[in-house]
């Protein structure tokens, strides 16, 4: 056997490192995937007890080893009951995959060259929504910093377009066939329109509907914020980590964004005041 070091009394073989490699793009790619979903919470708890029920049978303590050992033999099935709309589509990902569509080689390289990030101008989205509240036109947008939030993109209608405030109005026109569902907005561009958030499962004061509840999910499911303008009343809302402000000015609502998008864990501890729960804001 060829070893390619040895750490004390560890002999690390090149097929070990290569292992060891492969191990960490699969890893990688299923972040990459689950990045920005609650999925992403449950794969971290797996692996910290999948990371625990190795050092505890690597410091042979059977009793713990055994328990342990019984859960993860029935976490793999859970696991693949809870992930299983996730394993499909890392699967169908992984199926339509070619070297000349997406550059196979360029993503299994931890050292990919990084996407140069482009910058949200917020101007026409807020010139767009004053529009499509004074016209009462009821709108979803998603507004993703982190995450490509591709999970949500992919159950809608793929755009990949500019912002311009045209193309939002055109999009939530009601006689235009992209106006339900949300639309998706990622580092300067609609990635996508059509798309279906998941709805927050709380009791909510009468006047919040299904858009508003969808908003809401979003928000206690990802990372992101989500901006709604009410068909009934164009009254504009935002709602974040779970809690939705209601009765927004346009002015408030371009603070709002800009400071979403430059957050910084400082600028977050300052936002939290300020926000009511739904109840209160009505
Ligand atoms: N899960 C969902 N994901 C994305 N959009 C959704 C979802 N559920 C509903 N919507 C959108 O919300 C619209 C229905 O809104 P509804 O009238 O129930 O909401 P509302 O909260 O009362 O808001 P409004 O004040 O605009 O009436 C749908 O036409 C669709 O565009």
């Amino acid at each position: 056997m060829i070893f390619a070091f040895k750490i004390g009394f560890l002999e690390v073989r090149w097929i070990d490192i290569l292992d060891i490699l492969l191990v960490s793009v699969l890893l990688y790619q299923l972040y990459k995937l689950l990045k920005g979903s609650v999925a992403v919470r449950v794969l971290i708890g797996f692996l910290v007890l999948y990371l625990v029920y190795l050092m505890v049978r690597a410091a042979q303590m059977e009793l713990l080893a055994g328990i342990l050992g019984q859960f993860m033999g029935v976490g793999v099935l859970a696991a693949i009951i809870i992930f299983s709309q996730e394993i499909r589509k890392f699967l169908l990902i992984l199926g339509k995959t070619t070297f000349r569509q997406n550059g196979i080689l360029q993503s299994v390289m931890i050292w990919k060259r990084k996407v140069e990030k482009e910058t949200t101008n917020i101007t026409p989205i807020i010139e767009a929504i004053k529009s499509l509240s004074t016209t009462n036109t009821g709108a979803l947008m998603v507004f993703s910093k982190s995450s490509e939030l591709k999970f949500y993109v992919d159950s809608g209608d793929l755009i990949d377009a500019f912002i311009s405030k045209r193309l939002l109005i055109s999009i939530f026109n009601k006689y235009s066939p992209l106006h339900d569902g949300a639309v998706i907005i990622h580092q300067g561009k609609v990635r996508a329109a059509r798309c279906i958030l998941p709805v927050s499962e709380r009791d909510l004061p009468a006047q919040f509907g299904m858009r508003h509840r969808a908003a809401l999910g979003m928000s206690e499911a990802t990372d992101s914020l989500t901006l709604i303008v009410s068909e009934e009343t164009g009254q504009m809302s935002l709602a974040r980590n779970g809690q939705m402000d209601s009765n927004l000015s346009i002015p408030e609502i371009r603070r709002r964004i800009n400071a979403y998008l430059q957050e910084t864990e400082k600028e977050n501890k300052v936002e939290e005041p300020e926000s009511q729960e739904p109840g209160e804001a009505a």
